[in-house]
């Protein structure tokens, strides 16, 4: 058989499987794409709520890294949980030698509320590692954290995306619309155009892991060599399609459906976005 695309994420774990790495090699093998995984905390969580934290040594994270850099093909790589600034200049070592498009989930606050970041990581994150991304992708408040500036109307969204692109230097940026009122809809800037994916709200409390899959389904598209707005389109379809078909799993908000696309290709439920 020919070799696969393959893509790499780099993030936290999640025991209950569906937030982290659990979910970006869930998505990852949904969309037909080899996934590889380097970890860079273990943390306790379920669908209530995070319990605690270890970080890996610096040594294990960078061993981590070299193993999968050295023997495997990398077609692209996102990060997600990335708890410290030693964690991310060791990450930020290794992507400077890394020629596939990143994408990089700004992870800062579980959908639980818990914070899974401190804030000296957040200013290195900001002016150290989103200018090297092919593309970001904040909800409302990690934008506002990004920006400095509150976000409260689709406005103030497509703003913050142009100054994450022309202000912060990343390659893209994707504002996330999942936690305004109404329709769920995205902007998605690539330092030219602006380009909105917009479905209707789908009334669940079973959310965790969206923006986890999301950014993992975009990281497999790129993967297989999709140009940036298809591959966000259709990763706003899988995501989107998770959330329909999402499980009343655990005391919380229950994790998203991975295989929901799957259940919509046999139903031929599809969506249009504008
Ligand atoms: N209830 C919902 N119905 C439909 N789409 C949603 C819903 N909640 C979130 N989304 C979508 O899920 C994706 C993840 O967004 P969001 O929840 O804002 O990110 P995060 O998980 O990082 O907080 C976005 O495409 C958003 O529009
Ligand atoms: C290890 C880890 N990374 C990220 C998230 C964010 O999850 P969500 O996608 O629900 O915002 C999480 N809960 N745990």
């Amino acid at each position: 058989m020919k070799s696969p695309n393959c893509a790499l994420t780099i993030a936290g774990t999640d025991p209950s499987g569906g937030a982290g790495i659990q979910a970006d090699l869930k998505t990852f093998q949904e969309l037909k794409t080899y996934g590889m995984s380097v970890i860079t905390s273990v943390v306790a969580q379920n669908t209530t709520g995070v319990k605690s934290v270890h970080h890996l040594p610096l040594n294990m994270l960078s061993e981590q890294l070299e193993a999968v850099e050295s023997d495997l093909p990398i077609h692209a790589f996102k990060t997600g949980m990335m708890a410290d600034v030693e964690m991310m200049k060791v990450i930020k070592e290794w992507i400077q030698n890394v020629k596939a498009p990143f994408v990089m989930d700004p992870v800062m606050i579980a959908t639980s509320g818990d914070p899974l970041i401190n804030e000296d990581a957040r200013i290195y994150l900001r002016e150290e590692l989103v200018p090297l991304t092919a593309i970001v992708t904040p909800n409302i408040s990690e934008a506002e954290d990004l920006t400095g500036d509150k976000i409260s109307t689709h406005e103030d969204m497509k703003e913050a995306a142009k100054k994450i692109v022309h202000t912060l230097g990343a390659g893209a940026a994707l504002i996330k619309g999942g936690h305004m009122q109404g329709q769920a809809i995205d902007y998605l800037y690539d330092g030219k155009a602006m380009y909105s994916f917009a479905t209707e709200r789908i009334d669940t409390k079973n959310t965790h892991g969206t923006g986890c899959t999301y950014s993992a389904a975009i990281t497999a598209y790129l993967s297989q060599g999709e140009e940036l707005h298809k591959a966000v389109e259709k990763s706003k379809h899988f995501v989107t399609s998770a959330i329909r078909h999402s499980f009343e799993l655990g005391k919380g908000n229950g994790p998203t459906n991975h295989w929901g696309i799957r259940e919509e290709e046999l139903t031929g439920e599809f969506r249009n976005y504008s």
